[in-house]
């Protein structure tokens, strides 16, 4: 590591003893004193104040640059009030405002400028240009939010960047406030809201909205998309997740973290808590169970995650032996199939209750909510769209996979119909509500095989009525029939037809028949399934640095400007501490030639990757003061941070 000579000074950003500034008080008469603008008038003009007490005086140039800007030569460092265009307003009206008083007087913007990362010191060649201004007193703006008006990164892969012709960061900064955001306290969308005043009092989980709505627009990047980047120019969109698949990751998220406060659900049901109902409408259907069922979400207390709850009212356990034939059912796997956990009896509901425990997937709909109009206010009135023949082969192949795990496990599904097939993605389907007819009819007679080809018939009415968008075709078969016939292909339909007949007793009438049968079209959803799978790992990449990133700048972050170590000089004054303090400047706090801020997320994540990967390639760190000057390796760097941060991790350091 190469430094100059001078050791490292405390942080001064104020220093009054610049060589600049001495040079700018040699011009002090040529400078209109700051009190004539303020007050009028100056107490210390026969004084020995250096400054020019005559406006008229001023030189046009000077006039020019007071218009534009105070600066250090000022004799009063008290910000005055400006019009609108810049101009000092005239005595009379002049009052100190409370925000102007409340101001950091003067913000130093040191310019670094080594946005290269060549080892060439440039900062202080910048000098020339750098002014201490008076700090803008502005309204307070949520940070990170202007992310969202970021358009690209520049980045050309090796950290340099030409930021004099095209800085893609400097757009418009729209208020919040006009993309519908958080411009004022009212509306944001963060405030805990105890009465649901906002939210309409949410109530249930798929239906409703949540107790705090998140607002995921504003994670979202909406910035302009730049089409005419260069090929080694990046947009911030390319390096995250996309949007509407994050959006949906995080409305899950949501939904399965959301709880219900103030309900009249029991507090503990056996290990699960926090219940939270799933069900769309209140009433009260035996028809599929011959018992009411009702679904909630839950909170295990043995694991911490989270399952679906169904429940089914007033059910009495009279047969020990109906309830142990849950266990072949816990044991299916299958990506068909909502699984099932376990089953138990309760009176936590102030009745006899059974309870199944399943997988929970948050924010799916059952097919009948999808495609029938069920669950929806204006069922009946519902014009529900024709299901596209593919998306029908795709919900076909999938329960058929289901039977398949079924029947080869001496199984059967026994409730195959629209409001129990779970649509937990895009056409992402799995048979639920299993195991519940085993326990619930235990008794029944009927064998596993005549079971398994009631099945078949059950799939094949499921198709039809999927066929018609109508929940109660079925009734008329014939008529249901001409319909699937007209809408889709004779290999669909004989597909179907198949299926409907399957209660004969024939020994080819066997889910593995059906599947020899559509096997060219279980390879065109295979074929999606693959598609699909790439896309996913393709996203996944994108997210790949994240957690890296994020657990350095964390590192340096424990490490930089600890408020117990200030006035320790051992620890943050000296050596590889010092040297990371000034790396962090480095990483976030460059300035360009004018002085603004540079806000690259390219540089960033460039220094950040150099750094993790400890390369050799060596940078120029310049302090606060300009006084010193370090040239580091990222290698350096690296070191200088691992054993930051392990001396943190020791509990007798302070002791020294
Ligand atoms: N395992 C689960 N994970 C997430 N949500 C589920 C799960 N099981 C059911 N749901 C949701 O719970 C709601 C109620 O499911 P249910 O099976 O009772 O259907 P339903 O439309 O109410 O039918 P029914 O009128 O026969 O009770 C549906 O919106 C469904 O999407």
């Amino acid at each position: 590591m190469a430094s100059s000579s001078k050791p490292p000074l405390d942080d001064t950003r104020r220093t009054t003893g610049s060589p600049k500034m001495k040079t700018r008080a040699e011009n002090a008469k040529d400078t209109l004193c700051r009190n004539v603008t303020i007050y009028g008038r100056c107490r210390y003009e026969d004084k020995g104040c250096a400054f020019n007490h005559d406006p008229l005086k001023v030189n046009t140039a000077n006039q020019a640059d007071n218009k534009k800007r105070f600066n250090v030569d000022s004799p009063s460092f008290t910000p005055s009030i400006l019009s609108s265009n810049g101009t000092p307003v005239p005595k009379k009206s002049t009052t100190i405002s409370p925000k102007a008083a409340s101001a950091a007087p003067f913000q130093p913007r040191v310019s670094v400028a080594s946005r290269s990362n060549t080892s060439t010191p440039t900062g202080r060649t910048e000098l020339g240009s750098a002014d201490w201004t008076v700090a803008d007193v502005q309204e307070f703006v949520p940070q990170g939010f202007d992310g969202a008006h970021v358009s690209a990164l520049q980045g050309n892969g090796n950290g340099i960047h030409t930021s004099a012709s095209f800085d893609p960061f400097v757009t418009t900064s729209t208020p919040l406030s006009a993309t519908g955001g958080v411009g004022s306290v009212s509306t944001n969308p963060y405030t805990h809201d105890p009465t649901g005043a906002l939210t309409g009092g949410a109530f249930f989980a798929n239906g409703g909205g949540f107790q705090q709505p998140v607002q995921y627009h504003l994670y979202a990047p909406i910035g302009p998309h730049n089409q005419n980047t260069l090929a080694y120019q990046r947009n911030v969109h390319d390096l995250f997740l996309a949007n509407d698949f994050r959006e949906e990751l995080q409305k899950k998220s949501a939904a399965t973290l959301q709880t219900l406060p103030n309900t009249t659900l029991p507090a503990q049901v056996d290990y699960f808590h926090s219940l939270v109902p799933l069900d769309l409408s209140h009433q009260k259907n035996a028809a599929t169970f011959g018992y009411p069922s009702w679904v909630y979400k839950a909170q295990s207390s043995k694991d911490g995650n989270f399952y679906a709850l169904r429940r089914l009212e007033g059910f009495r356990l009279t047969n020990e032996k109906a309830i142990r034939s849950v266990q072949a059912w816990k044991r299916v796997c299958s990506g068909s199939i909502v699984t099932i956990h376990d089953a138990f009896t309760s009176r936590s509901f102030q009745d006899s209750s059974l309870i199944f425990v399943t997988d929970y997937h948050p924010l799916s709909k059952t097919l009948a909510e999808q495609h029938l109009g069920a669950g929806n206010r204006f069922q009946g009135r519902q014009n529900n769209t024709h299901i596209p023949e593919q998306i029908l082969w795709g919900y076909m192949t999938q329960i058929a996979n289901a039977l398949k795990t079924l029947h080869s496990n001496s199984l059967a599904a026994r409730v195959l119909e629209a409001s129990k097939v779970l649509l937990t993605g895009k056409n992402r389907i799995r048979l639920n509500g299993c195991a519940i007819l085993d326990v619930v009819q235990f008794d029944s007679q009927r064998t596993v095989a005549d079971l398994q080809r009631q099945d078949l018939v059950n799939f094949g009415q499921l198709m039809v009525t999927l066929g018609a968008n109508s929940p109660n075709v079925m009734h008329n078969p014939t008529k249901a029939m001409e319909h699937f016939t007209r809408a889709y292909s004779p290999q669909l339909k004989n597909s179907v037809f198949w299926l409907l007949n399957g209660l004969q007793k024939d020994q080819d009438r066997t889910i593995d028949v059906f599947i020899t049968g559509i096997s060219s079209q279980l390879m065109s959803t295979f074929d999606s399934a693959l598609h699909l799978d790439d896309q996913l790992t393709s996203d996944l990449s994108r997210e790949l640095e994240n957690g890296r990133l994020v657990r350095l700048m964390t590192k340096l972050n424990f490490i930089n400007e600890r408020p117990e170590y200030e006035h320790d000089r051992q620890w943050a004054e000296t050596g590889e501490r010092y040297f990371l303090k000034i790396f962090r400047d480095y990483v976030f706090h460059q300035v360009d030639n004018s002085g603004d801020a540079v806000v690259d997320l390219g540089h960033v994540l460039s220094c950040l990757n150099k750094l993790d990967a400890g390369s050799d390639e060596k940078i120029t760190l310049i302090s606060r003061d300009e006084q010193s000057c370090f040239i580091v390796s990222y290698k350096e760097v690296k070191k200088a941070l691992e054993s930051s941060f392990q001396a943190l991790m020791k509990p007798t350091r302070r002791a020294h």
